[in-house]
C-alpha cells in the first residue's frame, strides 16, 4: 500500500512557492505586490492587521508608486452583513467557491458620512471587516463589485488560504510600475495567475509521508497514514483500522477537523462523538478508514469558527455566520479526501455520512460511493440548534 509520489507540474510547483510565500508574508501581516490576472497591480495587506502604522505604509508605498487611496475588499456576504450590499453577486461573477468581490473605497474628503473625512481609516477596516466588533456602519459609499477574476478576488482567495478574515486593504499602482514599489519596499510580489492555478489545483497532489501503527482504546489494529501536499501545506491523516481490502467498497468516514470537538469534547457539535463513534464502529465491522482532513471549522481555520461560534452565542445560525464572518456557509471540498483513498488503493466506499455533499462531491473526484451508511448520535442540550440548521438548511439527512 505505498504511495508513488504523484508528479506535480512545474507550473503549479511555482504557482504553490510564491503563493505559500506570500501567504506567510500577509499572516505575518506584511505588505505584497500581486500582479492581477486582469493586467492591474494591487498592493495587498491582510485587514486583520490594517492597524494605523499599516495602513499609513501602504499609503507611502502607493504613493511612491503614484497609485491611489487604500480601499477594503471583502466578500460580498461580508458586505451585505455590514449593510453596504443588498444582494450576493451574481453566481457567473462570483470566484470559484461562490464568493463575489466587493471593493468600499472611501475617498478622503468631508462628503463621506462616516468615514471621518480620512479615507480608509484601521477603525472603518475594523467595522467592516470583522464581524465580532460592536457598531454599525452607516456609510455614503457605493460599495463597486468586481466581477472574477479580479486582481482583488485574487487577494480575498490569498487572505483565505492564510486563514485570516477574508477581508484585504489594497492600493492599486500603475502596472507598469509594480516591479519598482515592489523592489524599493522589498515586498514579495505574486502573479494573480499562480493564485487562480494554485485555487484549482493544490490540493490534487498529495505524498504520503510516514505510516505507523497506533493501537487505539476502541481499535487497537490501526495505522495512522500522513499525507503532505508537495507544496508544504496542511497535512491530512489516514486512519486505517484492520486491513481492509481494496478489492471490496471500504467502510470509510471522511471527518473534517474540530479541535474543540474533537479535542476538547465540546457539546458545541457532534464531532467528538462522530470520531469515536467512526472508530468504534469501523472497528466493530473489522475493517475500514477514517480520513481525518485538516479542515477545521468547515475549512475556515480555528480563529474564524471562535468568531463564527461568538455570533452563533448572539442567536445566529451556523450558517449564517460563516456568511457574516464574510465565507460560504462550507468552504470544504472532498478533492484531497479522494486523492487519499484512491492512493491507498480505495476506488469504492461506503460512506459513513449525513452530508449529501460529501457524497456528490467524491464521486465528482472519482471515487464510487455505492453505500451510505448513516451517522447520527444522539443530541445534547448544546448542540441541538446546530444540528437542526444542518438539517434544514444545508440539507443533511438526519
Ligand atoms: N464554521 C463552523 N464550523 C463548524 C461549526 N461547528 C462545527 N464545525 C465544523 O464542521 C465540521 C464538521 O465536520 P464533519 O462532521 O466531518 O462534517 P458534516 O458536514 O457534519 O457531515 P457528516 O458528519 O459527515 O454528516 C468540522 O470541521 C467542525 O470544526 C460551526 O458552528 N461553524
Ligand atoms: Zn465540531
Amino acid at each position: 500500500m505505498s504511495l508513488a509520489a504523484e508528479p506535480i507540474s512545474p507550473l503549479l510547483r511555482t504557482a504553490s512557492r510564491s503563493v505559500q510565500r506570500v501567504v506567510s508574508e500577509l499572516r505575518r501581516g506584511d505588505l505584497v505586490m500581486l500582479q492581477g490576472g486582469d493586467g492591474r497591480a494591487l498592493l495587498v495587506r491582510a485587514a486583520e492587521m490594517a492597524d494605523a502604522p499599516a495602513l499609513a505604509l501602504v499609503r507611502q508605498a502607493a504613493a511612491q508608486g503614484g497609485g491611489g487611496e487604500p480601499a477594503l475588499v471583502v466578500t460580498d456576504k461580508r458586505a451585505i452583513a455590514a449593510g453596504l450590499l443588498t444582494q450576493a453577486v451574481e453566481p457567473a461573477q462570483a470566484d470559484p467557491m461562490g464568493a463575489g468581490t466587493v471593493v468600499i473605497a472611501p475617498a478622503p474628503g468631508p462628503s463621506n458620512k462616516g468615514t471621518s473625512g480620512q479615507g480608509l481609516t484601521p477603525d472603518l477596516v475594523r467595522l467592516l471587516a470583522d464581524p465580532t466588533r460592536p457598531g454599525h456602519a452607516t456609510l455614503d459609499i457605493t460599495p463597486i463589485v468586481r466581477p472574477f477574476p479580479s486582481a482583488e478576488g485574487e487577494a480575498l482567495l490569498l487572505v483565505k488560504l492564510a486563514r485570516l478574515l477574508p477581508a484585504v486593504v489594497v492600493a492599486e499602482v500603475p502596472a507598469a510600475r509594480a516591479a519598482e514599489v515592489a523592489a524599493r519596499n522589498d515586498l514579495l510580489t505574486v502573479r494573480g495567475a499562480d493564485v487562480q492555478a494554485y485555487q484549482a489545483a493544490g490540493e490534487s497532489t498529495l505524498r504520503q509521508v510516514v505510516e505507523a501503527s497506533v493501537p487505539l482504546l476502541d481499535a487497537e489494529d490501526t495505522r495512522l497514514i500522513a499525507f503532505r501536499a508537495p507544496d508544504g501545506g496542511v497535512e491530512h491523516l489516514a486512519i486505517l483500522i484492520g486491513n481492509p481490502d481494496p478489492a471490496q467498497p471500504v467502510l470509510a468516514r471522511l471527518h473534517s477537523e474540530c479541535f474543540t470537538g474533537d479535542l476538547l469534547g465540546s457539546l458545541r457539535c457532534d464531532c467528538g462523538a462522530q470520531l469515536r463513534g467512526a472508530i468504534r464502529e469501523i472497528a466493530a465491522q473489522g475493517s475500514g478508514v477514517v480520513l481525518y482532513l485538516a479542515q477545521e471549522g468547515r475549512n475556515i481555520g480555528l480563529m474564524n469558527k471562535l468568531r463564527a461560534y461568538r455570533l452563533q452565542d448572539a442567536g445566529v445560525d451556523t450558517v449564517d455566520a460563516n456568511l457574516m464572518v464574510g465565507f460560504e456557509a462550507d468552504e470544504r471540498t472532498y478533492l484531497p479526501a479522494a486523492t487519499m483513498l484512491k492512493a491507498l488503493g480505495f476506488h469504492a466506499v461506503r460512506l459513513m455520512t449525513n452530508n449529501p455533499d460529501k457524497l456528490s462531491q467524491l464521486a465528482r473526484w472519482g471515487v464510487q460511493v455505492v453505500d451510505r451508511v448513516p451517522h447520527i448520535f444522539p443530541a445534547n442540550g448544546h448542540n441541538i440548534a446546530y444540528l437542526r440548521t444542518k438539517a434544514e438548511k444545508a440539507g443533511h439527512l438526519l
